[in-house]
């Protein structure tokens, strides 16, 4: 470990930004703990002129941390990387941190779906990654500011083993900066029970152009069927999930305000030119035909939603 401890947020959208921003503002200093944003384009810009800030409701902070760059040969190996890209942008974002890691470093992928830790370790066979999962509703409202909505702002990771000083450390810093999170050696279950929620949302809310609350009134039908195709597939994988995990995911989808969507359903309604789609429902497709069980209603959904492009 350095002396100092050094914490590189990478993407700093609606995850890293929130998360990052708590970080950042607690470590202001950069005495004991640098914290070090990765972002790009107009965003990076705004938060080295003004600083990022971060809106919760009817508050808001403005935090600008110790070096925010789009320039990996000036950040120096970092101990933990919170990777918070796009899944698209996953495996260009890895080739070009390389530089930042050594053999202590830890990787901390917070992306949806189950497939990021697998992703990075084809690449970096011999790193540290953990695995990771968001629970929050946040975005980029314009240029260097992230607005968060709903009533949740959750991170659990941690490994399927045990948990070394290292992540508790990292945990420790995470807590005093305010986040509220959970720290596994079974994460899987977590990650798979997110997953589980996460990928029927996100593929009826794309599928029928449709806000959370409206597609459970109006395709009730397959947001059940979806949750079950997912569900079959975890048990086929033999991950351990909660016995009610139907009922459970049902009512976190419930819990949400009625007009939250996805981050995925946003790619699409922005138009943007990539969308987590192969992550969040091809991924099911894939999986489920290797493993010789049913997806049917993931299959016409994953078939329509690649012809539909940017909706
Ligand atoms: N938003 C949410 O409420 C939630 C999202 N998630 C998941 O978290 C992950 C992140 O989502 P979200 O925060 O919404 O994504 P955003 O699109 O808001 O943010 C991602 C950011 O990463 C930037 N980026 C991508 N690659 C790089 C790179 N190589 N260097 C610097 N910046 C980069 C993007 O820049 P650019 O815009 O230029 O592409 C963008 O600013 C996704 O997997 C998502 O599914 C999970 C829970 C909730
Ligand atoms: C909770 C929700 C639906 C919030 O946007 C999410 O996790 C996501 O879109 O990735």
């Amino acid at each position: 470990m350095l002396n100092k401890t050094r914490i590189v947020i990478v993407g700093i959208g609606g995850v890293g930004g929130y998360f990052g921003g708590l970080l950042s503002k607690k470590y202001t200093n950069g005495d004991d703990v640098e914290v070090v944003f990765v972002a790009r384009g107009e965003h990076l810009n705004e938060i080295q002129n003004k600083g990022l800030t971060v809106i919760k409701g009817n508050e808001n902070f403005v935090t600008k941390p110790y070096l925010a760059t789009d320039d990996y040969s000036k950040i120096g190996v970092a101990d933990y990387i919170i990777i918070c890209t796009k899944s698209y942008d996953l495996k260009q974002t890895i080739e070009k941190l390389k530089p930042l890691i050594n053999h202590s470093t830890i990787l901390l992928p917070l992306l949806n779906g189950v497939s990021a830790s697998d992703e990075i370790l084809e690449i970096l066979p011999h790193a540290n990654v953990l695995k990771g999962c968001a629970f929050i509703v946040s975005k980029i409202k314009s240029p260097g500011i992230i607005e968060n909505s709903g009533n949740i702002q959750k991170l659990s990771f941690g490994m399927d083993g045990p948990i070394g000083e290292a992540v508790l450390h990292l945990k420790d810093l995470m807590l005093d900066a305010g986040i509220d999170l959970t720290v596994s050696d079974k994460i899987s279950t977590a990650i798979w029970e997110k997953f589980i929620f996460i990928s029927p949302t996100a593929t009826s809310t794309s599928y029928f152009d449709s806000t959370i609350g409206k597609v459970l009134d109006e395709n009730l039908e397959t947001v059940l069927k979806l949750i079950e195709e997912v569900k079959n597939l975890a048990l086929a994988k033999s991950v351990t999930i909660s016995d009610d995990i139907s009922g459970k995911t049902l009512n976190t989808m419930k819990s949400m305000p009625y007009e939250v969507t996805s981050s995925m359903h946003r790619d699409y309604l922005n138009q943007k030119p990539q969308t987590e789609v192969e992550s969040l429902t091809g991924y099911i497709v894939r999986e489920a035909e290797k493993l010789g069980i049913a997806a049917p209603t993931y299959q016409k959904l994953y078939e329509r939603l690649l012809k539909k492009g940017s909706l």
